[in-house]
C-alpha cells in the first residue's frame, strides 16, 4: 500500500486532493480524488462518500464539474472519486476506438476474458484496494459509507451497493444505466468483459440482482427527462418494476428539462449529499 499526493488545493475550508497509487488489482497506476471537508482536521474519522462516474470519465470530472464541495463541508462528508477504467502502456483499449467500452468504461467488474482480464479488474479495484487505501490513508469511518454515481458509475454505485448492502447506509444514483444486459452500453461491455454466458452478468446488473433476491431498503435516483440515454441506455422504469415488487423504497425522480450532463448533476449533487447525510452523519455503529 502507500500513495502519493499530486496535487492539493485549499477550497470550501477542506481540502482537494488528487492522489496516485500503483494498483495490484489492475496492474496499473491509478488516479482518485479526496475531499476532506474542513472537519477532518479536528480529529476523529468521518462518514464517507464514494462518487462513481460515468463512460470516458476520469476523477477528474466530477472533480472540477460536480459542485460537491459546499456541501460535503457543510455535512462533513469525506467524497473519495475513483478512475473509471485502468490506464496506461499496454493497457488494452476498444478494438475501434469507441467510448463506450475500454479506456473509460470499465463497468465495475472484473473480466474474465482475455485481453480485459489482465487489467481491468475495477470491482476489486474499488471494493477492496481502494477501500483499504483509503481507510489506511484518511480519517474516514467504514461504518458510514454512502455511495452513489453517474450512469456507468451510476450501475457502479447500485451493484456494489446491492452486493454488499452491509457496507452502506445509503445508495443513490443520477441516471443510472439500471440493467446492463438489457441495453447495447451493457451488453457489449458485459459481453466482451465477462463473456457470453449472461449468467455470468446478473451480479452486474441492478435489475437481476434485485430480481434475485438482492436488497437494500431505499434508494434515491435523478434522472433527466431531456437525457438523450434515457430510453435506450437508462431504462429506469425496469428498476422502478423490480424495486416495486421486491418492496424497495425507490425515490425515483424525473426531473423536467435536464439531460445527462454535469450541469444535471451538479444541479443535483447538493440534494443527494444531504441525503446521504441524513443517514450517516450523526449516527453511530
Ligand atoms: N461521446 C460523448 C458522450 C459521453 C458521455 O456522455 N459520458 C458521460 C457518461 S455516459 C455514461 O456512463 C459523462 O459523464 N461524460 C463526461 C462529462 O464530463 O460530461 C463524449 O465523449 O463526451
Amino acid at each position: 500500500m502507500g500513495m502519493d499526493i499530486v496535487s492539493e488545493v485549499r477550497s470550501h475550508g477542506g481540502r482537494q486532493l488528487v492522489c496516485k497509487h500503483r494498483s495490484t488489482a489492475t496492474e496499473t497506476e491509478m488516479v482518485f480524488s479526496v475531499f476532506l471537508p474542513p472537519q477532518a482536521e479536528q480529529g476523529g474519522r468521518l462518514p464517507m462518500m464514494w462518487y462513481l462516474s460515468g463512460l470516458t470519465c476520469t476523477h477528474a470530472n466530477v472533480t472540477e464539474k460536480g459542485e460537491y464541495r459546499a456541501a460535503c463541508a457543510e455535512h462533513g462528508l469525506v467524497l473519495v472519486a475513483p478512475d473509471t477504467s485502468p490506464r496506461g502502456e499496454g493497457v488494452p483499449d476498444d478494438p475501434e476506438g469507441a467510448w463506450d467500452f475500454g479506456l473509460g468504461a470499465g463497468f465495475y467488474v472484473d473480466a474474465t476474458e482475455v485481453p480485459w482480464a489482465a487489467n481491468y479488474r475495477m470491482w476489486s479495484y474499488v471494493t477492496a484496494e481502494l477501500a483499504a487505501l483509503v481507510e489506511a490513508e484518511f480519517p474516514v469511518d467504514p461504518a458510514r459509507q454512502g455511495i452513489t454515481g453517474h450512469s456507468m458509475g451510476g450501475h457502479g454505485a447500485l451493484t456494489i451497493a446491492l452486493n454488499h448492502p452491509e457496507w452502506f447506509r445509503s445508495v443513490s444514483a443520477f441516471a443510472p444505466i439500471v440493467a446492463p444486459s438489457q441495453v447495447p452500453w451493457g451488453e457489449k461491455a458485459l459481453g466482451r468483459y465477462l463473456g457470453p454466458e449472461r449468467s455470468a452478468w446478473r451480479r452486474h446488473d441492478a435489475v437481476a440482482l434485485i430480481e434475485d433476491g438482492a436488497r437494500v431498503p431505499e434508494l434515491l435516483v435523478d434522472v433527466g427527462e431531456a437525457d438523450p440515454f434515457l430510453e435506450r441506455e437508462l431504462r429506469p422504469e425496469l428498476l422502478e418494476r423490480a424495486c416495486a415488487e421486491a418492496g424497495i423504497r425507490l425515490e425515483l425522480r424525473r426531473q423536467p428539462g435536464y439531460d445527462h450532463s454535469y450541469y444535471f448533476i451538479s444541479t443535483f449533487m447538493a440534494d443527494h449529499l444531504r441525503w446521504h447525510a441524513e443517514r450517516l452523519v450523526g449516527t453511530s455503529n
